[in-house]
């Protein structure tokens, strides 16, 4: 009888201590999302999802749709923890722009990407953005242009074989080619070196993502000490030790013709694929800087890249497979796209002048990422208690941007949900705050190759609507998130030779 009495008033004075430190909604907490039980809150939701992965995607859409039609900001509990859900662009920006820091499921990759740009804290963050930039200027990318009409003339070789064949599934092709030209001109890789590029390491690139997300669907693994003792750890670590064996002799060798040129100046490689200065490749400013300021070690170098190659490969290629399906959903816009590309193109090739002519084409591009963001969120740590206007974001929780709602926000217009590109052209009609278009992400840590994206987009899409009519439907993707929003189903495109 005294162990019963004894075993509820310890259950009445846990669950009050509960109550009062951690159950009890703090002043100026965001609404929570309906469904949350005691103790527990929203775990049992979010781990039932988790089991499909698609799942998630759809129970997280729900939550921002919800957000998006409410205050603008929810929260999910996890025990204690919570995750708050942003949609209103005022204060997604703000957030943006004070939380610099990415929350505690990136950390699973930092054994691959660790101290690389998109998951590095935030103080060694400052200083590799402000000297990685110059990679991403203007003037880098106005030398990248021949590469990318050459890159652009065979990727259209290898799909005129496809034409007029009935639906293929792009998604392979489209890969090797962003691949090939990320390669060629941002990283600054030889044709030789691409070659082992190209065999290997988008392969390993693929499989450690889809173990970083195995790792994120599965609740168990989260703890490092159970993680480390798993199979998935260990395929990790060789995963890790192959891309080392991969790029370790690239770095040398680049390494080595960077330092003899430095003696022999105006050496013809180097010349061709450098450019003076600072404003050099990626790979060449990130050797220089290891060199000449030792802010980098070779494994950091090799860290970067990594993070470059994942960050820019996955994203470009789903972007272009949604923009190739949007195009043959909508023949209009489609037809009007290569009356601008015909009117552009002078000879085989387009310069840098040719580019800031298709304004119809940028449009499309920006259309297509408002509608089918490859990045649909991103979550930040709250490392201090965030103000906004209405509620207060309590420090050690969790923020997700939700990028995918920013851009279907109503200050778009009544007609948010539709595929209109020339919303883009008049300035009129795009919201007021520029953050509500959130595809590369907002705020201070937005992404670096936004403008490279954009370049090296505009080229193939000309290339590719100058040479083929495209069929498909957007309609009929299904949707999973995998960190990014992939389609389950395959993109089917059919090509046809333009007379
Ligand atoms: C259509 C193509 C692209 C899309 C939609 C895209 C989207 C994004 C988004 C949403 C982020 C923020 C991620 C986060 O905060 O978790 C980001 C960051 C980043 N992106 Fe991109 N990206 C694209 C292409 C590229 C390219 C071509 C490169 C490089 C050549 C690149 C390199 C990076 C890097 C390094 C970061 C981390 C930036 C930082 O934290 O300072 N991305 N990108």
């Amino acid at each position: 009888m005294l162990v019963l009495e004894l075993a509820v008033i310890f259950s009445v004075v846990f669950a009050v201590w509960w109550y009062i430190y951690y159950w009890k909604l703090p002043p100026q907490s965001p609404p929570v999302y309906p469904g949350a039980l005691p103790i527990i809150g929203h775990a049992h939701e979010l781990f039932r999802h988790m089991i499909g992965s698609n799942e998630l995607w759809r129970y997280f859409k729900k939550e921002c749709d919800y957000a998006l039609e409410n205050e603008g900001i929810i929260s999910l509990r996890v025990g204690p923890h919570f995750l708050y859900g942003v949609t209103d662009p005022k204060d997604a920006t703000f957030i943006a722009n004070t939380c610099l820091e990415k929350a505690y499921f990136y950390k699973f990759a930092n054994d691959f990407f660790g101290k690389g740009l998109l998951l590095s804290d935030t103080p060694e963050w400052k200083v590799h953005r402000k000297l990685l930039n110059p990679a991403f200027s203007q003037t880098v990318m106005n030398t990248y242009v021949d590469e990318i009409n050459v890159q652009a003339q065979y990727f259209v070789k290898r799909l005129t074989v496809l034409a007029g064949k009935g639906p293929i599934n792009i998604q392979e092709f489209i890969t090797n080619y962003i691949l090939a030209l990320l390669c060629r001109t941002s990283i600054g890789l030889t044709p030789e070196d691409q070659n082992m590029i190209d065999n290997d390491y988008a392969e390993i690139i693929d499989e450690i993502e889809k173990v970083y997300n195995k790792r994120g669907a599965t609740v168990w693994l989260y703890p490092s000490f159970i993680y480390n003792r798993s199979a998935l750890k260990r395929r990790e670590q060789e995963l890790v030790r192959t891309v080392k064996d991969i790029l370790n002799p690239i770095i040398r060798k680049r390494r080595s013709i960077i330092k003899e040129t430095y003696y022999i100046k105006n050496c013809d490689e180097y010349s061709q694929t450098s450019v003076t200065g600072k404003y050099k490749p990626l790979l060449d400013l990130l050797i220089h800087l290891a060199d000449e300021q030792d802010v980098f070690t070779e494994d950091e170098i090799r860290v970067q890249l990594n993070t470059f190659v994942a960050a820019a490969n996955d994203t470009t290629t789903s972007l272009l497979q949604y923009i190739l399906l949007a195009l043959g959903s909508h023949a209009q816009v489609q037809e009007r796209l290569y009356k601008e590309v015909q009117e552009v193109f002078k000879n085989e090739d387009l310069d840098k002048n040719d580019l800031t002519k298709l304004v119809y084409t940028k449009a499309v591009i920006k259309e297509v990422l408002r509608l089918y963001p490859p990045v649909p969120l991103v979550a930040r740590r709250v490392h201090t208690d965030i103000k906004l206007p209405k509620y207060t974001l309590r420090a050690g929780n969790t923020c997700v941007l939700s990028l995918y709602d920013l851009n279907r926000h109503s200050s778009w217009g009544p007609d948010v949900k539709e595929f209109k590109p020339e919303r883009w052209l008049n300035p009129d009609t795009l919201p007021e705050n520029p953050n509500t278009f959130a595809g590369f992400s907002i705020g201070k840590r937005n992404c670096i190759g936004k403008e490279y994206a954009m370049m090296t987009l505009k080229t193939s899409l000309a290339h590719i609507v100058r040479k083929f009519h495209i069929s498909g439907d957007i309609n009929n993707l299904k949707w999973t998130f995998e960190a990014l929003l992939k389609p389950t189903t395959p993109a089917l495109v059919t090509l046809t030779l333009r007379s």
